[in-house]
């Protein structure tokens, strides 16, 4: 049995309207892009980019990374491994990079050094969650769903030590005597 139990912060229902708000303001910005690649970070923010592409109406593309730094842990170890790269080219395209949550700012300080090399057109990031207490990179966010405080958190794709990805909603961690 989990020696820690989730309590909910932000409901399903919550979850779905801002994703709504998040890709209005995505099909806004992007109305004269030619094609959008969206890019996902995995493995959190895979029920994300689902639910957000299906409310994008601007032709967009899909591709995937894979980035790894907290392992079983609710500490980033601060070294960012890139597991998988874009399997396509995104020079002089136009990409939004889609994360499940800023915290420290290592991971994706990181792919955006490294996608930046690339020369895209332009490349803007897409969060469904900040912690913007937590901030030790500074990272620039075009399109941010909550503001959430200085807490664990899990569910909507989002693990600890790869359990709770299938929860419905967000909810935090708290572990049995703290
Ligand atoms: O801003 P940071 O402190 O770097 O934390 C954010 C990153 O941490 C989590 O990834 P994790 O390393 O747990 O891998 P996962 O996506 O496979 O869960 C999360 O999905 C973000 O990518
Ligand atoms: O709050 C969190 N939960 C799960 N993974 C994370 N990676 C960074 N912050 C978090």
């Amino acid at each position: 049995m989990a020696d820690y139990d989730v309590k909910p912060l932000i409901t399903a229902d919550e979850i779905a309207t801002k994703i709504d708000a998040l890709a209005a303001e995505i099909n806004e910005s992007f109305k004269d892009t030619e094609k959008l690649i969206v890019v996902g970070l995995l493995r959190g923010s895979f029920v994300f980019i689902a639910d957000l592409v299906r409310k994008l109406t601007v032709p967009v593309e899909v591709d995937f990374m894979v980035a790894s730094s907290y392992g079983d842990s609710t500490e980033s170890s601060r070294n960012v491994r890139i597991v998988k790269d874009l399997d396509g080219q995104i020079r002089g395209k136009d990409v939004v990079l889609v994360e499940d949550i800023i915290d420290t700012g290592y991971t994706l300080s990181e792919v955006v050094r490294l996608l930046k090399t690339r020369d895209p057109n332009r490349l803007e990031i897409c969060t469904l969650l900040n912690k913007p207490s937590r901030r030790e990179v500074e990272i620039p966010i075009d399109f941010c769903g909550f503001d959430i405080p200085d807490e664990f958190v899990v569910g909507y794709g989002i693990d600890y030590a790869q359990n709770n990805r299938n929860l419905p909603f967000i909810g935090t961690v708290h572990f049995h005597g703290e």
